[in-house]
């Protein structure tokens, strides 16, 4: 990151509302923020609407900062990779200083107002979530080890536990299940994108396992994290965060991920690289679905123990 350009913008290129809005990566983050949202809502107890509402725009915009954090310290990754090199960085739109100091404000800002919204073991485990993106994942171990995501991962772990401490002001049980369902789901997640946009990890010189061990150990390791989140993943279903719906839903998308693991795992390298590549997008698209539906049945099944006695 060390490299010096980007701190100039070119004249012709004036920065756009749309331009610093897309330094919070407000894709990714809509997954995160619904994970936090469903950490809120499944805690046993009542939140305001508007403290709720509070609660989720300043996580939401923690992890928008993290992310422009992100972008700030990878703009030199950024350039060389193909996915990446639109970004409002490398393309002169932004320069490096306004994403450092919208990272640094907007950090800041969701930090304090979400710990005096709620509280402040909300507010900490937030500034240690961007702490561990920004410092740890994005500094230290992406550029370091192909274990980067693995331990990284845990960054992106945290919300739900935040929207629960953020109800409670407490670190449960539930809240630590929720956090180790995104922790396994991490890897497959990122590997998968990680096979189809090989070349461009490969050209940026960022270790990914794709590029320090290849393509078959990349899919070794996305089966065996897989089989683990499903071991994990249903078994939750029998504890105080699951239930039947979360279970019939658990039990689905897991043998669909299962799967798609093992279709990607049994593949030749040989074979055609357009179907391998098909093979995996499908399969980073489910790992999508997969917690979008996981966290989607925890919330029905918090909100059934609620109020499906009245
Ligand atoms: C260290 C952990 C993670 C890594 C390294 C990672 C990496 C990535 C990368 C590189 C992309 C492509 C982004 C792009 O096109 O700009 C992506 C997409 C995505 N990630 Fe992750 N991810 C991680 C954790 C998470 C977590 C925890 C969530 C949500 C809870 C998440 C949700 C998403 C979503 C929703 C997309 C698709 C965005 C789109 O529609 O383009 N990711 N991830
Ligand atoms: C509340 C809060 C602070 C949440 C943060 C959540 C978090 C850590 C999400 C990780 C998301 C992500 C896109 C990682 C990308 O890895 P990368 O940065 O290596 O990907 P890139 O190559 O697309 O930049």
């Amino acid at each position: 990151m060390t490299d010096a350009s980007f701190e100039t913008r070119p004249e012709t290129q004036d920065a756009q509302f749309g331009d610093y809005f897309a330094l919070l990566k407000p894709r990714v983050m809509t997954l995160v923020v619904f994970t936090a949202f469903v950490g809120l809502l499944a805690a046993p107890v009542g939140v305001h609407p508007f403290l709720g509402f509070c609660a989720v725009l300043f996580i939401a915009l923690g992890g928008g900062a993290s992310g422009a954090l992100n972008m700030w310290y990878d703009s030199d990754i950024d350039a060389v990779m193909k996915r990446t090199a639109k970004r409002p960085i490398p393309a002169g739109k932004v320069t490096r200083d306004e994403a450092l100091a919208l990272g640094l404000t907007l950090s800041a800002f969701a930090v304090v107002f979400l710990g005096l919204a709620t509280n402040w073991l909300a507010g900490g485990l937030l500034a240690f979530t961007i702490f561990f993106y920004v410092v740890i994942y994005t500094m230290w171990l992406k550029r370091l080890t192909p274990q980067n995501i693995v331990i990284g991962g845990a960054a992106g772990a945290f919300p739900p536990m935040i929207g629960w401490a953020a109800a409670t002001g407490e670190i449960s049980t539930a809240s630590v299940l929720m956090f180790c369902l995104t922790f396994l789901w991490t890897p497959p997640h990122f590997w998968a994108l990680a096979l189809f946009v090989r070349m461009d990890y490969d050209n940026a010189t960022v270790p990914m396992l794709t590029v320090t061990h290849g393509r078959r150990a990349t899919r070794t390791h996305i089966l065996v994290y897989t089989i683990l989140l499903a071991a994990f993943a249903i078994g939750l279903g029998f504890t105080q965060v699951g239930g039947p719906l979360y279970l019939a839903v658990a039990l689905l998308l897991n043998a669909l991920f299962l799967k798609g693991a093992f279709d990607i795992w049994r593949r030749d390298e040989a074979a055609s690289e357009a179907d391998n590549f098909r093979a995996e997008k499908k399969f980073f698209k489910l790992s999508l679905l997969y917690l979008f539906a996981h966290f989607g049945a925890i919330l029905v099944e918090a909100g059934l123990s609620r109020f499906g006695g009245l």
